[in-house]
């Protein structure tokens, strides 16, 4: 079966008058009809540079290259007329904050008619059924449509973001950070409702947030970032339950689990700031902030290693860190048996 998308070797550099910023440096991720995946990580990790190199929204100044293939085309080679083609059809994109995306003086159910009407998919006379049902599958009553953006709430204009990006029917919906400028209980209504979504038409979600306990609530598989690159990777519920690399650790201590009040009292965050992109640390990004960092993550920068398959055998994980890779058990071993902890480095940067 062909991926409904398929990223390899993903590097994005911005340029700038203070010099070049990598901000993402060799991404892989996949997701197959029906499949949500979740990317994690901190301001700055390069989450929505992600998102939006997928379908080549990026600004002018960013630099692509890898390989982005939905459903086996190659985005990043595609003539203007097939990007066009493609962008609310094959994918479409639901981006926080509604209220900048919509424009305030149009109504909005002449927003969402507009895919509608640019990719011929409603004859005109059947357009204004069309946004009703699409209203409708988003929880707005239809004579919603009359209205500006502005006199609906953050998470009614939400909701009609997500009716626009479901207007064409894609295969693929990129939800970058759609609810978190909402409250608790909206943002759970509209994290149901793609959940019922992606459940009733089989269509593929990434899901973008820095919340990790979000994703573990919506996502099959996590993906988490840290510094533009993915450090850990596997189902949600082994990233977020069971971390192996120690930045995915501290994210999912982060947040407080709803229900454990415990975990409302535990010492949360991580010490430090995420590194320059521009002049990153030697070895392991990480390590300045890492609490398990040894001698030799200044010279080693861990790829993704598989890990071992779980107890349900489960094997699709993987992680970057020298506690993880291929003789990490030996050297562990080695450490208990001569009684000495780890040899915590000098973290000077
Ligand atoms: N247009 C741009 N020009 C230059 N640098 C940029 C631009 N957009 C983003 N960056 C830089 O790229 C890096 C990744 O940014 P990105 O917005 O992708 O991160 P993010 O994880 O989505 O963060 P947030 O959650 O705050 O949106 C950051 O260092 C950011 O400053």
């Amino acid at each position: 079966m062909t991926s409904l998308l398929d990223v390899r070797n993903l590097h994005v550099t911005y340029s700038g008058s203070g010099g070049d910023v990598p901000a993402v440096r060799g991404v892989d991720l996949s997701l197959n009809p029906g499949d949500t995946l979740g990317v994690a990580g901190e301001s700055g990790s390069g989450k929505s540079t992600v998102a939006l190199a997928l379908l080549r929204l990026l600004p002018a100044n960013a630099k692509v290259t890898g390989q982005i293939m939905l459903e086996g085309e190659d985005v990043l080679q595609m003539k203007w007329g097939r990007l066009r083609a493609v962008r609310w059809v094959g994918a479409s994109v639901v981006f926080q904050g509604a209220m900048h995306s919509l424009n305030p003086v149009k109504r909005i159910g002449d927003q969402i008619a507009e895919p509608l009407l640019i990719h011929e998919l409603a004859k005109p006379d059947r357009v204004g059924a069309r946004v009703a049902e699409l209203l409708e599958q988003v929880g707005l009553p239809a004579s919603r449509r009359q209205d500006y953006p502005h006199q609906l709430s953050g998470g009614q204009r939400q909701r009609v973001m997500i009716a626009m990006a479901l207007a064409c029917e894609p295969r693929l919906i990129i939800a970058d950070e759609a609810t978190t400028a909402l409250d608790v209980m909206i943002q759970a209504q509209i994290l149901n409702l793609l959940e019922r979504l992606v459940e009733q038409t089989g269509i593929g979600m990434l899901m973008i947030s820095h919340d990790l306990s979000v994703l573990a609530a919506t996502c099959d598989r996590v993906a988490v970032m840290y510094a533009g690159r993915i450090v850990e990777q596997g189902p949600a519920r082994q990233v977020v339950h069971e971390p192996a690399h120690p930045y995915a650790s501290a994210l999912s201590t982060a947040f407080p689990k709803i229900g454990d009040p415990a975990s409302r009292l535990a010492p949360r965050g991580l010490p430090g700031d995420p590194p320059d992109p521009a002049d990153p640390p030697s070895g392991c990004v990480f390590r300045p902030r890492c609490a398990v960092v040894e001698t030799v993550c200044a010279t080693v920068d861990p790829p993704l290693w598989p890990l071992r398959p779980d107890r349900n055998g489960d094997s699709d994980r993987h992680a970057a860190c020298v506690h993880v890779g291929p003789g990490a058990e030996a050297a562990e071993h080695g450490r208990s048996s001569s009684g000495s902890s780890s040899s915590t480095e000098e973290t000077s940067r």
